[in-house]
């Protein structure tokens, strides 16, 4: 099963450039998380502090009782072999073959001999719908399968937790449909806790069971993906709409101004109707993280919003119902 990430009061900052401050939030373990944010707003920034590349100057990031920001070096060093990384260009070798890309986490970081890393490398690629494409380049290949050649090198070392840095960059709808698909698929098959950074509306409406918000150097929410995608926060209202009325401009935030002439004009949001989560595809084992999310969100439901909550118990009502799960 994936790994617990506790983030614990992180603030961030480059000289005088504040990134963000305070950032308090538990990725649950085994379960999908999705990060948004307007452009420039750190969720870089959050990613490799994580996994303690960047060193916030307050706050804590545990994961089985090592604090990847203030714990000795070599304790992180062995912390990030957790890991599994998926950054937004794949970051493939050029001059290498998709099968050696893949295969370098594995000849790089463990002992194991040729043909075990071919076993593993195969699986991983089967995993990712490679197969076949081993002796490819990654300038021969299209940018959809570059992003599967960085996913399933993300995975040969069997991470417990898996960042993955806008996974749909320079993808078509069609293609980030499938990886949407993909993710889900990977969780069902290694339930690794899962952290994707993305601005893709479609990802981030039915893949996550989780989903945060970063904004005005401030985590605006974290919680059930249900909590942010009934959310009436202007910010986030404007984000999952993809409006230009809202606190969000093109290069700077608003001002107050700007924004009270909006509220005049504009037409009022239309309410979100919540897409259903995707389920794995047909063959694959049920996702074991949805019990325990199931149990954990049903004992928070209390402290929610109202229409959090609605949505909520609507997705676990038996399907038919009256007011149950859209089918
Ligand atoms: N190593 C660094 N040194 C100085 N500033 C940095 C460094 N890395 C990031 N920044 C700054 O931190 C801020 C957040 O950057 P980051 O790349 O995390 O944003 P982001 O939310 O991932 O953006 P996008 O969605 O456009 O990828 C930016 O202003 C960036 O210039």
């Amino acid at each position: 099963m994936g790994t617990e990430v506790v983030v614990e009061g992180l603030t961030k900052s480059f000289g005088k450039q504040k990134v963000w401050q305070d950032v308090t939030l538990t990725l649950p373990a085994g379960e999908v998380s999705v990060m948004l944010g307007p452009s420039g707003t750190g969720k870089t920034v959050f990613l490799k502090s994580i996994i303690g590349l960047l060193k916030p100057e307050h706050g804590r990031v545990l994961i089985n009782g090592v604090d990847m920001v203030n714990s000795p070096e070599r304790d992180i060093y062995e912390t990030r072999k957790l890991f599994g990384l998926m950054f937004q260009d794949g970051a493939l070798f050029g001059s290498m073959s998709l099968f050696d890309n893949i295969a370098f986490p594995l000849r790089e970081h463990t002992r194991k001999k040729e043909p075990e890393i071919r076993r593993v490398v195969m699986e991983r690629m089967e995993m990712v719908g490679l197969v076949g494409a081993e002796g490819k380049l990654p300038g021969e290949i299209s940018g959809g399968m570059r992003k599967r050649a960085g996913l399933a090198r993300a995975l040969v070392l069997d991470p417990q937790i898996i960042l993955c840095d806008e996974p749909d960059s320079g993808l078509d709808p069609v293609r980030t449909a499938y990886l949407s698909q993909l993710l889900i698929d990977l969780n069902a098959q290694i339930d690794a806790t899962m952290l994707i950074v993305t601005h893709n509306l479609d990802i981030a409406a039915t893949v996550p069971d989780n989903m945060g918000m970063l904004f005005r150097r401030n985590l605006v929410t974290f919680g059930p993906r249900e909590v942010l995608l009934t959310s009436d926060e202007p910010v986030v209202a404007q984000f999952l709409s993809g409006r230009r009325e809202g606190p969000i401009g093109m290069s700077e935030e608003k001002d107050a101004a700007t924004l009270a002439r909006e509220r005049s004009t504009a037409p009022a949001y239309a309410p979100r109707t919540l897409a259903p989560q995707l389920e794995p595809s047909p063959g694959l084992p049920p996702r074991a993280a949805v019990a325990r999310r199931r149990e954990r969100v049903l004992a928070m439901l209390p402290r929610l919003p109202e229409a959090a909550r609605t949505a909520i118990l609507r997705s676990y009502a038996p399907a038919g119902t009256v007011g149950g799960a859209a089918s």
